[in-house]
């Protein structure tokens, strides 16, 4: 079964909105893997916008599940924090400092030598790694020699095309993670995925190991509350 990975930045976001400490990064972690959730995610940034590398610190002496730290490689900063914590997964993710969220994955055919260089560094730590992906074949092939062990599809364009055409929308989906099993690359994914999405997305993707959920699970917490949301994702996975 796909296991479903939350993504925390947004209680942070909440969190440093009024400098305090409510709600409780630490607690909402704990909760999270309570009410069901299979993995933890973060993806602390250059500016700290949301996530702290201080909270990384923290969350990696509670979390019970799969820890998965998300950044920008390309800063040492980022590297030492991923080092210092051995999480389970570190991913990829080839984010300019201005950028207001993710937005595309590796060229992983120009940056072949470098994710080379930086995937073993993390791999010789002990730490699976997956690298933020575009659903393009060519992009996918030219990953398994970089020595990843999983990609992670980014999944935004899937997204907001789905309630035009979801056949549409899935299809390239699809055939990038039929061209990453050829090649024996497990597959991550996640950006936009939600309640009404996910299922589909869930059920013509061969061979998802995990997705990687915060922004809309989140703001449905909002509304349906933490532990019943995370169950709702659950279900759509089951
Ligand atoms: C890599 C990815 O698509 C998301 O996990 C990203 O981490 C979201 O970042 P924000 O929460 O800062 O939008
Ligand atoms: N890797 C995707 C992730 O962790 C969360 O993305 P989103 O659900 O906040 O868009």
């Amino acid at each position: 079964m796909t296991r479903l990975s939350v993504n925390i930045n947004k209680i942070a976001t909440l969190r440093n909105s009024r400098g305090g400490n409510n709600p409780d990064l630490i607690q909402v972690a704990k909760d999270c893997e309570r009410f069901g959730a299979q993995g933890i995610t973060v993806h602390p940034r250059p500016d700290e916008r949301h996530i702290r590398y201080q909270d990384v610190f923290d969350l990696k002496k509670i979390v019970t599940t799969e820890f998965n730290i998300e950044g920008n490689c390309q800063e040492q900063k980022f590297i030492d924090l991923v080092l210092a914590n051995k999480p389970e997964q570190v991913t990829l993710v080839p984010d300019a400092l201005g950028q207001i969220t993710s937005n595309h994955g590796w060229d992983t055919i120009k940056y072949q030598q470098y994710l080379k260089d930086i995937i073993k560094i993390f791999k010789d730590a002990g730490i699976r790694v997956s690298i933020f992906v575009d659903p393009v074949v060519e992009m996918v092939e030219a990953a398994v020699t970089t020595g990843t062990d999983r990609i992670e599809l980014y999944t935004e364009g899937y997204a907001s095309h789905y309630h035009k055409d979801k056949e549409q929308a899935i299809a390239p989906y699809t055939e990038a993670a039929e061209a990453a099993q050829k090649v024996g690359l497990g597959i991550n994914a996640g950006h936009d995925l939600d309640l009404h999405n996910l299922k589909y997305f869930a059920q013509n993707i061969p061979g998802l190991l995990e997705i990687s959920i915060g922004h809309a699970l989140i703001c449905d917490a909002l509304y349906y509350g933490l532990e019943n949301t995370i169950q709702m994702y659950l279900r759509q996975l089951a």
